[in-house]
């Protein structure tokens, strides 16, 4: 296994300032919400629950009407990628910064080796680029964009020694990192083989390039072509057929970056079918904002919101997105954050094919998410765990470590203000370009304190990361939440194999600790009014009649003062407290 760098901690961190203790909270983890205080000490939650024995001295944040949740995990970034002639602007310090900011103290990004590199030789470049320079922890998966038995090879050590548990293919990109579909049924069955995750770009690279040599010839240039190029069709087919190849290889799948209605329907039918669990993401950019940007008569303005596969020019699609998310068609959210200069931007003045692909959002996702899903009560705030944060840890195999908010847990704990009201701009944001795809969107509920690895990061609005603090995260194989045969529960909660036993499901895996003793507290959800519950725990969808969140001055923060919370805080320490046996 690779050694981290020793890492400098910079004076004002090596303070005594490593006990905290948020109090009065809503403590929200995937499964369930309960009021309990969370104590911190040394990077680790010590303590979850009523009357705790702290130590003197602990620095306290009081989290009266803020819920406390684990710190958000981002599974897809691009932090100083070489793509398409430019290099990405965030860097992984002005990256994982921008994450912490909004709530995010975990990101997992791409190592993309060029056609013929060594794999192991990229991913000692993208070591050396991030290790020093993270705000937070970071973990690696990694591209296979070219195919040999040296590959394989590579990809059993970096398996083996270097903490890799996933690994990207692409469908798309012709001429650069796309596999033939022979490829890609090796690399899903060395996976297989080494109890790994295969991910996909699906897309059909070769539709795309005749496509766009169509509408070149046809005098198509600007960022509408881009879209135009690549319709949802084209992102259904690979979903499919992706889908196809890894149940045929017995793999496990993860689709990256699901951006339409259509890929969704071929993902829903394929989970009914697959022998292995699949994983559908999708990003920030899709559920906060569209693909009528691509017509905007403004090059700058068209080109930032120009990725891969793209947003779809559907008002309609944002909310099948959420909807999807909340009931389990889609599992997780990420950023596939790839930001570009508008200088970069620019080399596609002529020609949609050169510009560079890529928006931000590892800053906005969860705010965004939060203001589009749950504040419209289409989401929980559960859920919103899930897809967030929870999930992504289970999947990638960091689980219970990171993603939930639960003694021997890292500290890594958002408090979040469900009432903080904001306007996202690219004048505020931390990312390094001008432009921002959620420019103007107005969001209730933020990040008021981050904490990462124990540190107050955010400390009630103010920014104090600390540049390397983070660490590389190794990710082991053979993750009992893909491959322990037992897939998923069904969106119903109901297993999808009569052999499968809900005890053993990937929803109880704990990795042999006690993740969480939460429990689902159905009264505090309807408490918090998220009455569009629509997860797959098993709470309901809103019923007609109900009201309609979306429709209603409804606001989360007041529906929390009124919370009725003495049927049910859950007392995990007897009055006057016990000791843990901490000191
Ligand atoms: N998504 C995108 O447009 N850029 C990043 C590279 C990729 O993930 O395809
Ligand atoms: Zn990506």
């Amino acid at each position: 296994m690779t050694t981290a760098p020793v890492k400098k901690v910079p004076i004002h961190l090596q303070s005594s300032q490593n006990r905290l203790l948020i109090k009065n909270g809503q403590v929200v983890n995937f499964d369930g919400i309960e009021e309990a205080d969370v104590y911190i000490e040394d990077g680790i939650i010590k303590q979850v629950g009523r009357n705790l024995i702290i130590p003197g001295g602990t620095r306290t944040i009081d989290a009266t009407r803020k819920l406390v949740m684990p710190g958000g995990i981002d599974p897809h970034t691009h932090f100083e990628l070489e793509m398409m002639g430019a290099k990405t602007a965030d860097d992984f310090y002005k990256g994982t910064r921008a994450a912490v900011a909004g709530g995010t103290t975990t990101v997992i990004d791409f190592v993309l080796p060029n056609k013929g590199q060594s794999l192991i030789e990229a991913y000692n470049n993208w070591r050396e680029k991030a290790d020093n320079k993270v705000c937070c922890d970071y973990g690696l998966h990694v591209g296979v964009t070219w195919w040999s038995p040296s590959v394989k090879k590579e990809m059993q050590q970096l398996v083996a020694e270097h903490g890799v548990n996933s690994f990207k293919v692409f469908m798309a990109y012709k001429d650069t990192w796309m596999l033939d579909d022979y490829e890609l049924c090796q690399v899903f069955e060395t996976c297989a083989e080494l109890k790994a995750l295969p991910q996909v770009h699906a897309e059909n690279g070769h539709i795309i390039a005749r496509n766009t040599e169509k509408l070149l010839a046809a005098g198509v240039t600007t960022p509408e072509g881009h879209e135009l190029s690549r319709d949802e069709e084209v992102e259904a087919e690979a979903v499919n057929r992706a889908c196809v190849i890894a149940n045929q290889m017995n793999a496990p799948l993860y689709i990256v970056h699901m951006m339409s209605k259509s890929a969704v329907d071929a993902l829903r039918n394929a989970r009914l079918r697959q022998r292995r669990a699949i994983i559908g993401e999708t990003l920030a950019a899709t559920v906060g904002t569209d693909g009528m940007h691509y017509t905007n008569a403004c090059f700058r303005h068209a080109a930032a919101h120009v990725l891969s596969p793209p947003l779809r020019p559907d008002p309609d699609t944002p909310e099948a997105i959420i909807k999807a998310l909340a009931e389990d068609d889609l599992q997780l959210i990420g950023s596939d954050n790839c930001t570009f200069t508008e200088k970069d931007k620019e080399k596609g003045k002529d020609d949609f094919t050169k510009i560079p692909n890529g928006v931000n959002g590892v800053e906005d996702r969860m705010a965004i998410l939060w203001q589009k899903a749950v504040n419209t009560g289409m989401m929980d705030p559960c859920r919103f765990v899930a897809v967030t944060s929870a999930t992504a840890a289970r999947v990638f195999n960091l689980w219970p470590a990171k993603g939930c908010v639960a003694v021997g847990s890292d500290a890594d704990v958002v408090v979040w203000d469900p009432q903080l009201e904001r306007t996202i701009s690219a004048a505020a944001h931390h990312h390094a370009t001008d432009f921002n795809i959620f420019e103007g969107t107005r969001v209730v509920g933020s990040p008021q304190y981050v904490i990462v690895n124990g540190r107050v990061c955010l400390d009630d609005g103010e920014l104090r990361v600390a540049e390397g603090l983070g660490k590389f995260l190794p990710t082991p194989a053979n993750c009992p939440y893909l491959y322990d045969g037992k897939p998923p529960l069904s969106p119903q909660g109901s297993p999808r194999y009569a052999s499968e036993s809900p005890q053993n499901s990937p929803a109880r895996v704990t990795n042999g600790n006690t993740p969480t003793e939460l429990h689902l507290v159905n009264k505090q959800l309807d408490g918090l009014s998220v009455s569009g519950c629509s997860t797959p725990t098993g709470r309901k969808m809103r019923e007609p009649g109900q009201r309609n969140l979306q429709n209603s001055t409804f606001s989360i923060s007041k529906e929390v003062e009124g919370l009725d919370t003495k049927t049910s805080v859950r007392v995990r320490n007897p009055p006057g407290g016990k000791s843990s046996g901490l000191w």
